[in-house]
C-alpha cells in the first residue's frame, strides 16, 4: 500500500483559501498513492487560529475544505484523510475534526479529537473534545484515527487497536520545542501496538509558534521507513500490511496483554 504524507507549510502569509487550492492540487499530484494524509488544522494552523476559531469553523459535510477534499480525493481516486478542520456543531459549540473521503470522493469517517491541548490556553479552552475512538476500513488495512496531542495518550491507541486498526494516522501541528516527542512517541506507539503509524505534521511558522515537521512512517517493529525534514515536502512509503499481522503472530506482545482488556 503506497502512502504520501503531505507536510503543509502554515505561514500565517497564505490565506485558509488559497492554502485549500494548493492543498488539493497537492493531492491530485498523488493519484498514483492508495492514501494521502494531510496534517492537523492545515487551513489556518493549529496555533494561529486560537482568536478568530468561530471564524474559520466549518461544516464537516459541506464546508470549503470538506467540498475541495471531496473532489480531490476523487480527481485523483485515492482514500484520503484530509486531516482536521475546525468543526462547527451549532449547540455543541466547534471540535478539532478529521474528515475521511474514499476514492469517490464520499465523506466515510469523521473523527473529533479526544485529548485538546491544554498546555497553553487555545483549544483545551475553546473547544468541545470529541468521546468516539474512530477506525476505518480501506481495502488493504483499517486505520484507527488520532488527532496531534492525542499522541501522548496510549489508551486511545489500545482502543483503536481493540477496534482492528492496523494502521494509527495521526495529523498534526507539532511545535518544534518538542520534536523529541514527536518522534519518540510515534515509535513507541508503532511498537507497543505492532502498527503501521503514519504521522503527519506541519512546517513552517504558526501563531509564532516553529512547527516541527519531520512527519514519519514507522513500521510494526517501530524501525523508520520514511521522515520528512523540518520543511514542506511530500514524504512517500510502501507498507507491506501481511508485515502487521506477521510481527503480531512472531512476537505476540499484544496477545500477552494482561491488564485493561
Ligand atoms: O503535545 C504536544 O507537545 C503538542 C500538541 C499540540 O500541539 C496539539 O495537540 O495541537
Amino acid at each position: 500500500m503506497r502512502v504520501s504524507l503531505i507536510q503543509l507549510a502554515v505561514d500565517a502569509a497564505e490565506s485558509p483559501d488559497a492554502r485549500r487550492e494548493r492543498a488539493a492540487g497537492l493531492v491530485r499530484a498523488e493519484s498514483g498513492s492508495d492514501l494521502v494524509v494531510l496534517p492537523e488544522m492545515w487551513t489556518t494552523g493549529a496555533f494561529a487560529c486560537a482568536g478568530h476559531l468561530p471564524d474559520e469553523a466549518e461544516s464537516p459535510a459541506d464546508g470549503p475544505t470538506a467540498r475541495l477534499m471531496s473532489a480531490a480525493a476523487r480527481e485523483a481516486g485515492v482514500w484520503l484523510h484530509a486531516g482536521s478542520i475546525i468543526e462547527q456543531a451549532g449547540a455543541d459549540g466547534l471540535f478539532n475534526t478529521s474528515l475521511v473521503f474514499d476514492p469517490s470522493g464520499r465523506l466515510v469517517r469523521t473523527y473529533r479529537k479526544i485529548h485538546l491541548f491544554g498546555f497553553d490556553e487555545g483549544e483545551a479552552v475553546l473547544m468541545s473534545a470529541g468521546r468516539d475512538v474512530v477506525t476505518a476500513q480501506l481495502p488493504e488495512t483499517v486505520i484507527g484515527l488520532a488527532t496531534c496531542y492525542d499522541l501522548r495518550f496510549p489508551e486511545l491507541f489500545r482502543a483503536l487497536v481493540d477496534a482492528g486498526a492496523e494502521t494509527l494516522v495521526i495529523p498534526a501541528g507539532w511545535p518544534a520545542a518538542r520534536r523529541a516527542h514527536w518522534t519518540l512517541l510515534a515509535r513507541a506507539r508503532a511498537v507497543e501496538d505492532q502498527a503501521y503509524v503514519l504521522a503527519v505534521g506541519t512546517a513552517g511558522t504558526n501563531g509564532g509558534v516553529e512547527q516541527a515537521g519531520h512527519s514519519i512512517v514507522v513500521d510494526p517493529w517501530g524501525e523508520v521507513l520514511a521522515e520528512a525534514g523540518p520543511g514542506e515536502e511530500i514524504l512517500r512509503a510502501d507498507l507491506d500490511m501481511a508485515r502487521v499481522s506477521r510481527t503480531r503472530e512472531e512476537f505476540p506482545a499484544l496477545r500477552n496483554r494482561v491488564l485493561g482488556r
